[in-house]
């Protein structure tokens, strides 16, 4: 057993053309480390939710040169196999951010790409994860790689796929892709010539998506908004100043100390504006600016490849003074100020956001709604999108210009939102206190759980389906959904979903659960949602108190059941 698995280590070893992780893998073989080898070669990286997203580091299961080269020989196959090639036009463009070997990723993609006889066009340089998306379509290319693993900690790397529609592959795509890579037997059967590749001009993307963010906002709207703005050490500034400038916002003030990309994220725990702490010093950025007698409206952060965007407004009865708003907060406010805008078509988002925008859907004549499974590769193809979101910081404002999330686009259309409002003497906060009042508060949170070891993940879920919650916070569970069967409108995905009753007293009106473990990282993810009715104005702060009180205990009683 153990020989056969060294042996497999070695074969590997002596086709990975990267000499760090040859180092790596030889040294660990020589230390006889079996458990840590084995973890290496217990399988092979796998799409999840978007993409492939792994750890850096030798073997299959890491994301690494080797693994890279046969992921873009595997797509590659795949193009061909549907008719595509260097003949017939045949582009596949290649993005990448600034982490720890994404600029190599890349550079390896374009070489696996052009040797099996199609064209490849590099990005320019690291850009944001939407330039990507948005250059596929533009250029008419027949696939588009990201190599990026967005907000993950800083030793993981990742590779978003596309294809010719702009959208990230699902199923079947991505089992056919995944069945050519499987299908490799060595990487020296893949050809990688030193050049044949184009690199992409400045202007001819960065340039060509600026320009379409003019349809993002109403021309001659309110531009009075000041922000402070932190890119999360990733790849979001150039651009976000950029369109910023071009739309005639004042600067935002930006996060020094955040501001140029750095795959070590040497400020923050994890780069992600979900996690506490992550906008520490973009709120002290902010206190700093008004201490100088500044004005600041908003604090707006991008994920490390922008494709997200989140936004934070005053809070003066809070230390920080700033308040994070939740992405169904910012989903909702999108919305309302799309529907405004006479936006039509069907607005869209996932199970496991909140239910308010099918009530501000519903309410615009002329507007759909739709839900999907998590993720924008499910979002970006609803029929006739003129607006996605998900409770994770995505929004998708363009959906003509970008099918995916993009952090760009979606600053640019808060902080019209922000300046609109600011004209009439209003907030975001008035506007979300409008919609609760309008809708019943919907409020939501989320229980995430990350492990070192994934099988407590699947002993979570696996205990939940043998002995589902029969109440949640005293609520009842009316109803208790196993996801992996698939329901009539979603196709089947690992996840549980409750809906629970309102109280007898009516000061719930209903509450939602779903648990799913995350396809990006070593979590597993809750997440809640409790409606609670709002008479009047007068009655808000109450709501709020009532909603908060609901959610923790669903939390703790959910954390029970699911013994985590
Ligand atoms: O990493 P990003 O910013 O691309 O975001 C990715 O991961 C998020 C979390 O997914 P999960 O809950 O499976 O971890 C998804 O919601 C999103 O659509 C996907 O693009
Ligand atoms: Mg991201």
């Amino acid at each position: 057993m153990e020989e056969a698995l060294i042996a497999q280590a070695r074969t590997w070893l002596a086709e990975d053309p990267d000499p760090e992780t040859r180092d790596e893998l030889a040294a660990l073989i020589e230390a006889g480390a079996h458990e840590e080898i084995a973890a290496r070669f217990a399988g092979t990286l796998q799409f999840g939710t978007a993409g492939l997203r792994g750890e850096l580091g030798a073997g299959p299961m890491r994301m690494n040169r080797a693994v890279v080269i046969r992921a873009a020989a595997g797509l590659a196959a795949y193009l061909k196999k549907q008719g595509h090639s260097a003949a017939t036009g045949g582009t596949v463009v290649i993005g990448y951010d600034a982490r720890h070997k994404s600029a190599d990723f890349a550079r390896d993609t374009a070489a696996v790409m052009v040797g099996a006889g199609l064209k490849a066009a590099l990005l320019p340089r690291p850009l944001p994860t939407p330039v990507l998306a948005f250059a596929i379509r533009h250029l008419g290319a027949v696939a588009g790689i990201e190599v990026t693993a967005s907000h993950n900690p800083p030793r993981d790397n990742g590779y978003k796929v596309y294809l010719g529609d702009g959208s990230q592959i699902v199923p079947p795509a991505d089992a056919e892709i995944a069945a050519e890579i499987a299908a490799i037997a060595s990487l020296n059967d893949v050809p990688r010539p030193d050049a044949g590749w184009d690199t992409l001009r400045e202007e001819d993307v960065v340039g060509a998506y600026l320009r379409r963010t003019d349809a993002v906002l109403t021309g001659g709207s309110p531009r009075d908004v000041r922000v402070v703005y932190t890119p999360m050490h990733g790849v979001g500034r150039s651009v976000l100043t950029a369109a910023f400038d071009r739309a005639g916002f004042p600067a935002p003030t930006v996060v020094a100390a955040q501001a140029e990309p750095d795959p070590d994220f040497p400020t923050v725990a994890f780069p992600n504006p979900e996690e506490p702490g992550a906008m520490d010093l973009a709120f002290a950025t902010a206190r700093e600016a008004v201490a100088r007698g500044e004005n600041v409206d908003i604090v707006i952060a991008n994920d490390p490849d922008a494709d997200r965007c989140a936004v934070a407004v005053p809070a003066p009865d809070t230390v920080e003074g700033w308040r994070m708003l939740r992405g169904d907060e910012v989903g909702a406010l999108l919305a309302t100020h799309l529907v405004h805008k006479s936006a039509r078509g069907t607005f869209a988002t996932t199970i496991v956001s909140s239910s308010l925008l099918s009530r501000i859907a519903g309410a615009a004549a002329g507007a759909g709604y739709e839900e999907t499974l998590t993720g924008f590769k499910w979002l970006s193809r609803v029929d006739g999108l003129r607006y996605a979101y998900e409770e994770a910081l995505g929004y998708c404002v363009d959906p003509a210009g970008v099918r995916d999330k993009d952090g760009i686009t979606a600053a640019l259309l808060v902080a019209e939102l922000a300046a609109e409002l600011k004209e009439k003497g209003r907030t975001l906060t008035d506007l979300l206190d409008d919609l609760a009042v309008e809708h019943g508060l919907h409020a939501t949170d989320q229980l995430s759980v990350r492990v070192e070891d994934l099988s407590l993940i699947a002993a979570a879920m696996r205990r939940l389906r043998e002995a589902p919650p029969v109440v949640l916070a005293g609520l009842h569970v009316v109803s208790a959904e196993d996801l992996s069967k698939g329901t009539e409108s979603l196709p089947p995905t690992d996840g549980l979903r409750y809906a629970l009753a309102g109280d007898e007293a009516g000061t719930v009106s209903g509450a939602r659960v779903i648990v799913r473990p995350s396809g990006t990282e070593p979590k597993l993810k809750c997440y809640l949602e409790v409606v609670v009715p709002v008479a009047s104005a007068a009655g808000l702060a109450d709501a709020r108190v009532r909603a908060s009180e609901v959610l923790a205990a669903v939390k703790t009683d959910l954390a029970r059941a699911a013994g985590i």
